[in-house]
């Protein structure tokens, strides 16, 4: 069989060469003239599946390596009889680091202290339910907004959005592309609701660009500059707000997700799919995770609970670098160009699961706190 598949996707060969001949293209240019003789399509979220790619093709099995799915018309897949997968939770741990890392960073910035601050999470599928439950673990307050959930589930446990706007001093969005249907996102947080943040607020998006209205977002933050941003994803991507990457506290390249970790599990859960598609046998996941570099961390002193924090996590997984890159990419390769080679050339990042930070003596009392924002520990 002929399998196409998104340049960017790693373990290609381990995961997809064992099924058949393995053509690689960057994501981007994938067109429907790639496909014609093409049995299986593997993508990220960067190339579009539509109707069009699909009709003219022999097209059986559709996998995008990502948890987002809104570059596929799965309908269209549906009607020509193809087999979609995606890979659900693939990166949400690696989500989740990154906003710990991004918020870790400016409380430093910023002298501020993240347990004093309640955070908003809108959208809490994969991602947004992983990071409340480690702030949870970690004893910071939170509140979710979620209508889908709360409609099937009671809205106990959520509030609305303007609610948790007026209640909140940070706000994560972790809310898929929806166009259209009872809870669209499309700019989720409008110029309305942009104008009614908090002086103070932090925002932060690695949801999908277009959930915020980013020329509002900029007017914000040129003009009355009292609140932060955090951005990973944007409108247009590549072709990205130049303003707004410079207003914004930290700007990277919608890489929110790419540990290693998660990118490999992206790839062995579609492998998976296309086994089971063709009935074969699964690779063991375990057999694609090499050992991580820094895989010890040894504390023993006193530290402040949050600067004990912020060494673990840079100790794996540091956000600054990625704003860095980002910047310095985009000035000397141009926008495009400059944010699709930050993403292609990524460093290798593991996740913080990765590392076992050991505590001994007057460090042992953080273990709790190291356990909850999702370290190993051992301790005395
Ligand atoms: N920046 C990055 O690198 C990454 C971005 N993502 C994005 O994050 C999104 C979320 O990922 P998961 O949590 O794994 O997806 P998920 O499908 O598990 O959860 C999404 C949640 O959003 C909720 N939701 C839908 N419409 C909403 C609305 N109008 N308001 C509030 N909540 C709403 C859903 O009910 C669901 O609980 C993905 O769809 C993807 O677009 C995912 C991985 C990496
Ligand atoms: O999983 C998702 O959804 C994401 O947003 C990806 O992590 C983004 O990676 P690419 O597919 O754009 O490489």
């Amino acid at each position: 069989m002929k399998i196409v598949m998104d340049a960017n996707i790693p373990a290609a060969q381990e995961c997809f060469g064992c099924f058949g001949e393995v053509v690689r293209l960057p994501g981007r240019e994938i067109t429907a003239t790639d496909i014609t003789d093409a049995d299986a399509l593997i993508v990220r979220s960067v190339t579009p599946v539509t109707a069009t790619m699909v009709s003219g093709s022999r097209l059986t099995f559709v996998g995008s390596c990502t948890i987002g799915t809104d570059h596929v018309d799965q309908m269209a897949l549906t009607e020509h009889g193809v087999t979609f997968a995606s890979a659900p939770g693939c990166n949400a741990e690696a989500v989740v680091d990154y906003v710990l890392s991004s918020l870790l960073s400016l409380a430093e910035r910023d002298q501020w202290q993240l347990s004093e601050r309640r955070v908003g999470i809108v959208g809490v599928g994969n991602v947004g339910g992983r990071l409340q439950e480690r702030l949870r673990a970690m004893g910071v307050a939170t509140l979710a907004c979620d209508p889908p959930r709360a409609a099937a589930e009671g809205d106990k446990e959520f509030v609305d959005l303007d609610t948790l706007i007026e209640q909140c001093d940070v706000i994560c969005l972790h809310t898929p592309a929806v166009q259209g249907g009872k809870y669209p996102t499309h700019h989720l947080l409008d110029a309305r609701r942009i104008e009614e943040l908090k002086p103070g607020c932090v925002v932060l998006n690695a949801g999908r660009g277009d959930c915020i209205d980013g020329l509002a977002l900029r007017v914000r933050l040129a003009g009355k500059g009292d609140i932060t941003a955090v951005l990973d994803v944007w409108e247009h991507e590549p072709r990205i707000d130049v303003g707004l990457r410079d207003l914004a506290a930290i700007a990277t390249p919608h890489i929110a997700g790419y540990s290693l970790d998660g990118k490999l599990r992206g790839s062995w859960q579609v492998h998976a799919a296309l086994a089971r598609h063709l009935d074969r046998s699964v690779l063991a996941l375990e057999e694609l995770l090499p050992p991580p570099a820094v895989a010890e961390l040894n504390l023993q002193q006193a530290l402040a609970p949050e600067d004990a924090l912020r060494l673990c996590a840079r100790a794996v997984y540091d956000v600054r670098r990625d704003h860095d890159r980002l910047h310095w990419y985009t000035r000397h390769q141009g926008i495009e160009a400059g944010f699709d080679h930050c993403r292609a050339h990524y460093p290798l990042r593991r996740e913080f699961s990765t590392l076992t930070v050991g505590l001994y003596g007057e460090a042992s009392q953080l273990k709790g706190l190291i356990q909850a924002a999702g370290f190993q520990t051992v301790a005395e």
